[in-house]
């Protein structure tokens, strides 16, 4: 059989790892140097040439994602569908064994997974019970807690508390959470592994089974497993089972989760006869992206240490872009993306990636404007999130009250003590009297059709809303949506939540910022004179609304791809965007103090410019509205640490130096004549007399009333009417 094509296109150390005996290895090696290839190449090899059924093999990636296109590339080297493969992350992998053999893992046919919100609540309810008080216990932190165990593979029974009080606590409180998953038959993520864990455990019949059903175990992204991923591989593979895992310890970005680099240093010697085959050569980018990633990484201490180079060319300088707001950001890369698709270039071979959820709203609505389709990978569209549909329903619900989804989206969130059977009895209201669940609430308070309780916990809901609404009408749309949040607790609800709370609560504010500058930007319809916040209010929802589902429509088609630096591990673009480079948004402000969080962070930045094949672009803004306030911006650290010959740093070009016209594109053409254009535009370095020199960053208005926003290098952020400013361009 000529087995050819499944070596011929890779180097030397590839092809002893693809072709390797049946032993353990570990592919140890930089970005882009083909270890995903390798060991897709090598699953093909062991079904063509080891003729090992697909049956005998398991896969691990780190996404679901990763799995389907490793399954594709096999089945396109071998020219036949990989049957009874079982390709899929550590947690589907894990939940499949419980599946199947939920019996002997002592869980109820029909368990149930909890999502971290489920958990949450739960982790409340057992703390309630426990008479904990929540001001000294954070039931977040408690949830923290009990994953962290079992990421170590830790049961309630194995901990001590060696007699300190505050550890027994929560100890009991891991107990009684346990207790309660167990009679509920729920299990949350770190459960899946564990529970398997032990199920192999305790049930050595079960494990010889799968033992010697699988004959080879794969793993990608090797760096990124925890105690228990690991303690599970080395359960499967016994002493036999050759494991082949491929890695790079300088894209380690998991640690906060409790990812251990130490794996890759225990590997070895925990599986005996293994050997280490380096790969060097990378095949992704250009010489210039290869050494700033090299150089920015050896900022790090402790590395493994490897060299990484290409062939490919020098190629273009990284672009660096320093916008004078994260709007003007937005804009740049927006126009950058099109330049390339406009030459020639696909839109779906562009990706923006980010290092916080909460940026993508700016870089979203900048995409919609311009009419580019986009998508975000692995995370939502920002009006599509949980916490902000939830805000929406509440708007909604403020303009109007029979709005029936909205009012069952939140009428219990934050919880507020309404029982199921209250509303139950509520929905029963009103399917016969043909009213909404508004009305329905409100008659039978009045009728006394609930239970004190009932009514108890009911009626501060309908009193919220109806006190919203009057607050808010001398209010601002932005300032009523603050209030809103503030008075129904979704801030605090949102941001109990274990993984996401502080990117919900990021998210939640963003919504007041999306708010302001709708507003500012808003026009009503001219013969619409008493428009007023009801109008800007629901224009603001419907743009929302379309905003979502606009992007939904695109998703098939080609798009921009938006993500996190984070889900963008293990994939490649030829136009990389990496926005908002500046210290305390990356690194992170939560990251920045810590040495060793620090170091993650620059991993994080490794991983993202050698996600980039041909050109990089990276950005920052000088300001950036942060919670609703303008802040100063200084560049990341990570900008300065890559060489300069490296960088060109991309001035406001001819493209973007759009005059300032100072018209409404709906007004006559009179303010034209009015009002020529000016030789002032946006980003431009102006002095004023008073507070100096500054960037012009925003304008407004037309004839006598326009004004500027100028943000000047001593005092900020000003606006002034441009009539009587007395600017001078510099
Ligand atoms: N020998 C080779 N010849 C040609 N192209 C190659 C070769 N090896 C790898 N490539 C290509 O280089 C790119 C990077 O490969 P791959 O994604 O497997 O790298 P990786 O080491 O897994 O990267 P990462 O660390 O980012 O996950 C891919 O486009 C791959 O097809
Ligand atoms: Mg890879």
């Amino acid at each position: 059989m000529d087995v050819s094509h499944l070596i011929d296109r890779l180097n030397p150390p590839q092809r002893e790892a693809v072709s390797a005996p049946l032993q353990s290895r570990l592919v140890l090696a930089g970005a882009g140097s083909g270890k995903t290839r390798v060991l897709v190449h090598r699953i093909a090899w062991l079904i063509q040439v080891e003729q090992i059924s697909p049956y005998a093999i398991m896969a691990v990636t780190f996404t679901n994602k990763a799995a389907k296109e490793m399954r594709s590339r096999i089945e396109a080297l071998l020219g036949l569908t990989p049957r009874g493969m079982w390709v899929g992350t550590f947690h589907g992998l894990a939940h499949r064994l419980l599946r199947a053999h939920h019996r002997e893992a002592n869980l109820p046919e029909n368990f149930q997974i909890l999502d971290s919100d489920d958990q949450l609540r739960l982790v409340k309810r057992i703390c309630r019970e426990l008479n904990l008080d929540e001001k000294r216990w954070d039931p977040k932190e408690l949830t923290w807690f009990i994953n962290a165990q079992k990421d170590e593979g830790l049961r309630p029974q194995h901990l001590d508390s060696y007699g300190d009080s505050s550890w027994q606590t929560r100890i009991d409180v891991y107990k009684a959470y346990e207790e309660a998953c167990q009679r509920g038959g729920m299990v949350d993520f770190g459960e899946l592994l564990l529970r398997s864990h032990e199920l192999w455990l305790n049930q050595p019949v079960l494990l010889r089974h799968y033992q010697q059903r699988f004959q080879a175990l794969l793993v990608d992204e090797f760096q990124d497993t925890n105690k228990i991923q690991y303690a599970w591989l080395r359960m499967l593979a016994g002493e036999r089972m050759p494991v082949m895992a491929v890695g790079d310890d300088d894209q380690s970005i998991y640690g906060w989760r409790g990812a251990r680099i130490e794996n890759i240093q225990n590997f070895t010697s925990d599986f005996p006869g293994t050997e280490i085959i380096r790969l060097e050569q990378n095949y992704r980018s250009t010489d210039t992206i290869l050494q700033a990633a090299n150089a920015l990484i050896a900022n790090n201490q402790g590395r493994m240490g490897k060299q990484l180079w290409t062939d490919s060319g020098e190629g273009e300088k990284i672009a660096v872009y320093s916008a004078f707001n994260e709007q003007e950001e937005a804009r740049f890369i927006v126009e950058q993306a099109e330049k390339w698709a406009d030459q020639g270039g696909m839109r779906q071979e562009v990706a923006i990636l980010y290092r916080s959820n909460a940026q993508s709203r700016v870089l979203e609505e900048a995409l919609v404007r311009a009419g580019v389709p986009y998508r975000i990978y692995g995370g939502q569209r920002f009006y599509d999130r949980l916490e902000i549909r939830n805000a929406l329903a509440y708007l909604r619900l403020m303009q109007n009250r029979h709005d029936d989804a909205a009012m069952e989206r939140v009428i219990n969130v934050p919880t507020r003590g309404i029982g199921s059977k209250t509303l139950e009895t509520v929905r029963d209201y009103a399917r016969q009297q043909q009213v909404s669940l508004w009305q329905a609430s409100v008659e039978a308070i009045e009728r006394r059709l609930l239970s004190g309780r009932a009514a108890g916990a009911l009626l501060p809901f309908i009193e919220l809303i109806n006190q919203l609404q009057r607050d808010s009408e001398s209010l601002a749309m932005a300032d009523t949506i603050a209030l809103m949040l503030q008075h129904s607790g979704l801030v605090e609800h949102h941001e109990k939540d274990k993984d996401k709370g502080e990117a919900r609560a990021e998210n939640l504010q963003e919504l007041v910022n999306a708010a302001r500058q709708f507003e500012q930007s808003w026009s009503p319809d001219e013969e619409d004179e008493q428009a007023g916040l009801t109008d800007v209010l629901a224009a603001f929802i419907d743009q929302a609304a379309l905003d979502a589902g606009d992007a939904q429509a695109a998703e098939f088609s080609d798009c921009v791809q938006l993500m996190t630096l984070h889900s963008a591990k293990g994939l490649e673009f030829p136009l990389v965007f990496m926005a908002g480079l500046e210290e305390s948004l990356f690194p992170h402000s939560m990251s920045m103090e810590d040495p060793q969080g620090l170091e993650e962070e620059r991993r994080l930045c490794y991983v993202g410019i050698t996600r980039a094949r041909q050109k990089l672009f990276m950005t920052w803004a000088e300001s950036r509205r942060f919670y609703g306030q303008e802040e100063r911006r200084t560049h990341s650290r990570f900008l300065r640490e890559i060489p300069e010959q490296l960088l060109e740093e991309v001035r406001l070009g001819a493209s973007i130096r759009r005059p300032l016209s100072f018209q409404r594109p709906t007004s006559p053409s009179f303010a034209e004549a009015e009002v020529p254009a000016t030789e002032f535009y946006l980003g431009q370095r102006v002095i004023h007399g008073t507070f100096g020199e500054g960037i012009l960053t925003n304008f407004e208005g037309q004839g006598p009333k326009a004004r500027v926003e100028v943000n000047f290098d001593d005092v900020g952020s000003k606006w002034l009417i441009l009539s009587m400013a007395k600017l001078q361009a510099l």
